[in-house]
C-alpha cells in the first residue's frame, strides 16, 4: 500500500515496454493504470502479472455502453482483481446505477468512477460538440449524477477540483489526469496544473502518464514528484 497519490499511466503499445518500467518501480512509490493501448495489446494476462508484482492497477477502459453491457464489463474487470474501474458519466444514471450495484455483490470491489469531461478538451473544442454549455458547468452536472448513483467518485481536471469539493464532500474521490509537473510539455491535454497544485486544490489522485514514462530517467521523475508532494 503505497501513501503516494500518483497514478502512473503505462500508455505503452506492448506489455514488454510496460513490464520493464513496472519491474523497475516500487509498489510503495506508486499505483498502476493500463488504459485502451496497452489492454487491447495484452489484455487480462497483463493485468495478472502487474498484479503479481504487488501493484493496485486502475483499468481505464472508459465503458460508455448501454446498462446491460456496461454493468457486466465492470463485473469482468472486478473478476480480474483490479483496484479501479471507470465508465463514462454520459453513460446515464441507469448505467452507473446497474454497474454500482453488480459490484456491490463483490466482498472486495473495485472502486468505481466516473468521467466527466475528458482533460484534453478545452472549452472551445467542448463547445463544437455541446453547443451552448459550458464545460465546467458539465463536469459539476455529471459528478452530482455520479455521486447520486452510488459510484466512488470522477475522473475531472485539477481545475474543477475546488468546486467539485465543496460540491461533492471530502469522501467523493477526484481522480486528476491534466498533471504537468513545471517544465514539462503539455502534449495533447489542455485543463492541466502542476502536482502540487492539483494537491492543493483538493485531488485524490494524480494520474501522470508521459512526464514520467518518457521522462529519460522515469523512477528520478516519479521520485522528484512524490518529493515534491512529501509523499517520498
Ligand atoms: O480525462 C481524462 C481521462 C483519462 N486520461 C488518461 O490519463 C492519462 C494521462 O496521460 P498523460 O501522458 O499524463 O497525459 C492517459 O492515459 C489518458 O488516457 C486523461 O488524460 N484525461
Amino acid at each position: 500500500m503505497t501513501h503516494s497519490p500518483v497514478i502512473v499511466a503505462l500508455d505503452y503499445p506492448t506489455a514488454e515496454g510496460a513490464l520493464d518500467l513496472a519491474r523497475r518501480l516500487d509498489p510503495a512509490d506508486c499505483r498502476l493504470k493500463v488504459g485502451k493501448e496497452l489492454y487491447t495489446r495484452a489484455g487480462p494476462a497483463l493485468l495478472a502479472q502487474l498484479h503479481t508484482l504487488g501493484f493496485d492497477v486502475f483499468l481505464d477502459l472508459k465503458f460508455h455502453d448501454i446498462p446491460n453491457t456496461v454493468s457486466r464489463a465492470v463485473s469482468v474487470a472486478a473478476d480480474l482483481g483490479v483496484w479501479m474501474v471507470n465508465v463514462h458519466a454520459s453513460c446515464g444514471r441507469r448505467a452507473m446505477t446497474q454497474a454500482a450495484d453488480t459490484l456491490a455483490q463483490f466482498s472486495a470491489p473495485p472502486e468505481l468512477i466516473a468521467v466527466t469531461v475528458l482533460t484534453s478538451f478545452s472549452q472551445a473544442e467542448f463547445e463544437e460538440v455541446h453547443h451552448g454549455e459550458r464545460l465546467e458547468e458539465r463536469v459539476s452536472m455529471l459528478a452530482a449524477l455520479t455521486q447520486d448513483c452510488g459510484l466512488d467518485g470522477v475522473v475531472c481536471s485539477p481545475h474543477e477540483v475546488p468546486r467539485l469539493r465543496a460540491e461533492r464532500g471530502l469522501n467523493f474521490g477526484l481522480v486528476t489526469p491534466g498533471v504537468r509537473p513545471v517544465g514539462s510539455d503539455a502534449g495533447d491535454q489542455t485543463r492541466i496544473m502542476t502536482p502540487e497544485q492539483a494537491i492543493a486544490a483538493g485531488s485524490s489522485y494524480l494520474v501522470i502518464g508521459r512526464p514520467i514514462t518518457q521522462a529519460s530517467d522515469p523512477l528520478q521523475a516519479l521520485h522528484q514528484i512524490n518529493l515534491t508532494l512529501g509523499a517520498d
